[in-house]
């Protein structure tokens, strides 16, 4: 891992490395925050998935996570949102293809080959970061939008793997709303019984592990109704005793504004897990 950023931060660092993923076929960017607990052993990592339009950037410079995780002692790894560069499959619309990799492993032509963010989160990511870095193998994982989905759909998937979960404003659904069918069409394929293990609803209701989901919306969100839904992920915990804290916040909107908000909120939580 190379690195390319280095900025003390809260008594810590803030930097950003770049590798070759084999997972990716592609050069990846990605945000480490190293607390000053680092300095004098292993801590813990909090893992961020942004949204769409996002790079390793977005989060790192406008969450203000740096003083909570420096409090906490907690690392934050955050990846760029998509395989990316040139010779990766791309599209002009800022919902498919380079910065809308969807966290899933792509089965379909022309975005096989790259769009395997899935695996990369899941595997090749941690297994890198904790060969490199003086991190212990306990995780949390959080994100926004499109990124909130995939931290959601990934822990679910993974139990076990992951001490806490949370996310802002998730696309809780993505087999019920447009950008969920534009893209899982163009990565999955039209068969829709494929999408179910990428929809966090959907894996609600066959996982045994209950883990309890942590959820920040804004209530000024102008993708509530059209693409996020959060009803849907509330009446699927309800049916399936599921636990959830869904924080419905009046007058926030999509941006990092209310993501910086809230982070203090959500880092505490996952905090209290990591630290159990
Ligand atoms: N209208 C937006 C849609 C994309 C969007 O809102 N992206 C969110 C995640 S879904 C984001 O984090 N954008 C980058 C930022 O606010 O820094 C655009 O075209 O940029």
């Amino acid at each position: 891992m190379e690195r390319i950023e280095h900025h003390a931060s809260f008594d810590g660092w803030q930097d950003v490395y770049q590798h070759e993923s084999t997972t990716l076929g592609c050069t990846m960017k990605v945000g480490v925050y190293l607390p000053p607990q680092a300095q004098h052993g292993k801590v813990p990592v909090l893992y961020w998935l942004s949204g769409l339009t996002c790079t390793e950037q977005n989060f790192i410079t406008k969450a203000a996570v740096q003083r909570y995780a420096a409090e906490h002692g907690i690392a934050v790894v955050a990846p760029d949102s998509s395989a990316r560069g040139e010779g990766v499959a791309d599209d002009p619309a800022y919902d498919l293809g380079q910065g809308a990799g969807f966290y899933v492993n792509a089965t379909q032509e022309p975005w096989a080959a790259n769009h395997r963010m899935y695996d990369y989160v899941v595997q090749e990511l941690p297994a890198l970061i904790e060969a490199h870095f003086p991190v212990t193998a306990e995780r949390s994982i959080s994100g926004h939008s499109m990124g909130g989905h995939g931290a959601l759909v990934i822990a679910l998937r993974n139990p076990g793997r992951y001490r806490s979960v949370s996310a802002f404003s998730p696309i809780v659904a993505p087999t019920q709303v447009p950008w969920g069918h534009k893209a899982f069409e163009a990565y999955l394929g039209s068969d829709r019984e494929v999408w179910k293990q990428y929809d966090t609803v959907e894996l609600i209701r066959t996982v045994q592990e209950r883990l309890p989901l942590l959820v920040d919306q804004g209530l000024g969100d102008e993708f509530l109704e059209s693409q996020l839904q959060p009803d849907l992920l509330r009446k699927a915990c309800d049916e399936t005793g599921h636990p959830l804290t869904l924080n419905l916040r009046p007058g926030y909107d999509h941006s990092y504004y209310f993501i910086a908000s809230f982070i203090g909120e959500h880092m505490a939580h996952h905090a209290s897990a990591l630290k159990r």
